[in-house]
């Protein structure tokens, strides 16, 4: 035999020794999941699975609609399992399972692999650490958050930025055009959290900012690397010409946050902490230099309350007896005064527009999904969950399940009277997920979308010639219509 066979014969057997272990975990995981759960059939190819439908060429509205259709291909099944090549997906949709991953005491508090995406980004922030790093986080941001005096600083700024943008919707009454909103919507959320989180005016109402066109151009790029497998590793995507512009915009996102940091260390013993505390300052306080990191916040905090804004205007304007009921209540809040700022305690009688609020989140989720990761094997059920297996909490999906919400398409705010919610299943209504790794922006988020809502409705009337059809999901992290939502703008005064 010559040498070269020898050398073939000895690579062979070595591949096979390296790799029966990990094969067999994989023969194994795929033989339990398949007698445990539903495969969908649909696009399934032995092998590969769903991986050529779910990734590759295809567009985010594809990606998401076909999701959506093998989860709906089992309707009544709690779990199905979706096959990423040999990488099982189990996707929960049935609020009885939901307390393994959502109730105080989960282990599974670690998030998905997928998340690690935003590592380079996010780096130590909350949304994707895990363990003693976040638990302490956690410990120390939370109490911002629901400081009442935090909060009522913050409805001051909401209203500030509001009057910049209230000429911009002025400006769109006038000309009396259909218009997707979510850009101006967008450009004040921003404005908004970056004021309250960091303390720095980013004028993203009025001028063209590079961070916040590197924010917005960063999320398009890691979304379109999770449908790109062939991206995930580190070293290749770095080589690709997306890779190159991604590093490119990190640097810009870094350098813009690092200096509101440094700035706000400088300045931090003569800031006014009764007037304009930001919820950095939190962290300057009790954090040393590398653990400080905001744009997690800033982040979680931007997109997430643009898109239930912009979903609960359309909403509104769809359903004009809903708007009626809704400016009547606010009218006699604010006594028929269309010019005076919101206050707190404004915003407390707003019960009606709570509603609304909470079914627009309801059929329209923000955060459409999750992620988790099993930290060690259980069974549940009768069925078998392995470590290491991802999981993903369809809230979308969750929040349309007939037996908590009748008739699921229907938008009905009355549905969250209190008498309605009280006798409703803790994980049927997750917007903001639940349990010790929920939003910790929730309140913040409800305030915010309340004190801007309240002040359009109360100036301007709502219309759309577009129907609820109109609305396509589709998936960006966050949930989004693939066709633009339009609504028009009629001066009450
Ligand atoms: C309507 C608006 C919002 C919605 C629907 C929403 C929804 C969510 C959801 C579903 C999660 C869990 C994510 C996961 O497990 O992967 C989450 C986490 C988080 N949210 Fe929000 N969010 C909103 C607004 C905000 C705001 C305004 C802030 C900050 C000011 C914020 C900060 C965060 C942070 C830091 C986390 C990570 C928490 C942790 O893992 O401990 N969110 N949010």
């Amino acid at each position: 035999m010559t040498p070269i066979y020898l050398i073939i014969i000895l690579i062979i057997i070595s591949s096979i020794v390296y790799l029966y272990k990990p094969i067999r975990k994989l023969i194994q995981q795929k033989t339990i999941y398949s007698s445990c759960f539903k495969t969908p059939k649909s696009d399934y190819i032995p092998i590969f699975g769903h991986l050529f439908s779910l990734a590759g060429q295809i567009s985010k509205r594809e990606h998401y609609q076909h999701f959506l259709k093998y989860c709906r291909e089992y309707s009544n099944e709690p779990i199905i399992c979706i096959w990423f090549f040999l990488w099982p997906f189990l996707v929960f949709r049935r609020v009885d399972y939901l307390e393994i991953f959502l109730a105080a005491g989960s282990k599974h508090l670690t998030k998905s692999p997928d998340y690690t995406l935003l590592d380079d980004w996010l780096k130590t922030g909350l949304l994707i650490t895990s363990g003693k790093k976040w638990k302490t986080r956690r410990r120390i941001i939370t109490p911002s958050f629901h400081n009442s005096s935090l909060l009522a600083n913050c409805i001051g700024i909401f209203n500030e930025q509001l009057n910049i943008g209230l000429k911009h919707f002025q400006t769109l009454a006038n000309q009396q055009v259909e218009t997707d909103l979510y850009p101006l919507i967008s450009a004040w959320t921003l404005d908004v959290i970056c004021e309250t989180a960091m303390g720095k005016t980013v004028r993203a109402q009025t001028e063209e900012s590079e961070y916040v066109k590197a924010v917005v151009r960063i999320t398009e790029l890691i979304t379109l690397r999770m449908r790109s497998p062939w991206l995930w590793p580190r070293t290749i995507f770095k080589l690709s010409a997306q890779g190159r512009e991604h590093d490119r915009l990190l640097k810009i996102i870094h350098k813009f946050t690092r200096q509101v940091i440094e700035d706000r260390i400088a300045n931090f013993s003569s800031i006014d902490v009764r007037h304009r505390m930001a919820f950095l300052d939190t962290l300057i306080a009790k954090m040393n230099d590398e653990q400080i990191s905001i744009d997690d916040v800033q982040e979680e905090g931007h997109d997430t309350t643009a898109t239930a804004i912009n979903f609960a205007l359309f909403m509104i304007a769809l359903h004009q007896d809903i708007q009626q009921h809704l400016f009547e209540e606010i009218q006699s809040i604010f006594q028929n005064d269309n010019e005076r700022a919101c206050t707190l305690d404004d915003v407390q009688q707003m019960n009606y527009l709570e509603c609304v609020i909470k079914e627009t989140l309801r059929l329209l989720p923000s955060v459409p999904m999750i992620g988790r990761e099993i930290q060690e094997t259980f069974q549940y059920d009768g069925k078998t969950f392995l470590k290491g297996t991802t999981v993903v909490i369809f809230i979308y999906e969750i929040h349309r399940d007939p037996q908590h919400f009748p008739e699921p398409e229907k938008f009905d705010p009355d549905r969250f009277l209190p008498e309605l919610t009280q006798q409703r299943h803790p994980y049927a209504y997750i917007p903001f997920s639940a349990g010790s790794r929920n939003c910790i922006g929730q309140r913040f988020a409800l305030l915010e979308e309340k004190v801007f809502l309240s002040t359009i409705i109360r100036r301007f009337h709502l219309t759309t010639s577009q129907t609820y059809n109109d609305f396509v999901p589709t998936e960006q992290i966050i949930l989004r219509s693939d066709n633009a939502l339009k609504v028009k703008l009629i001066s009450r005064a």
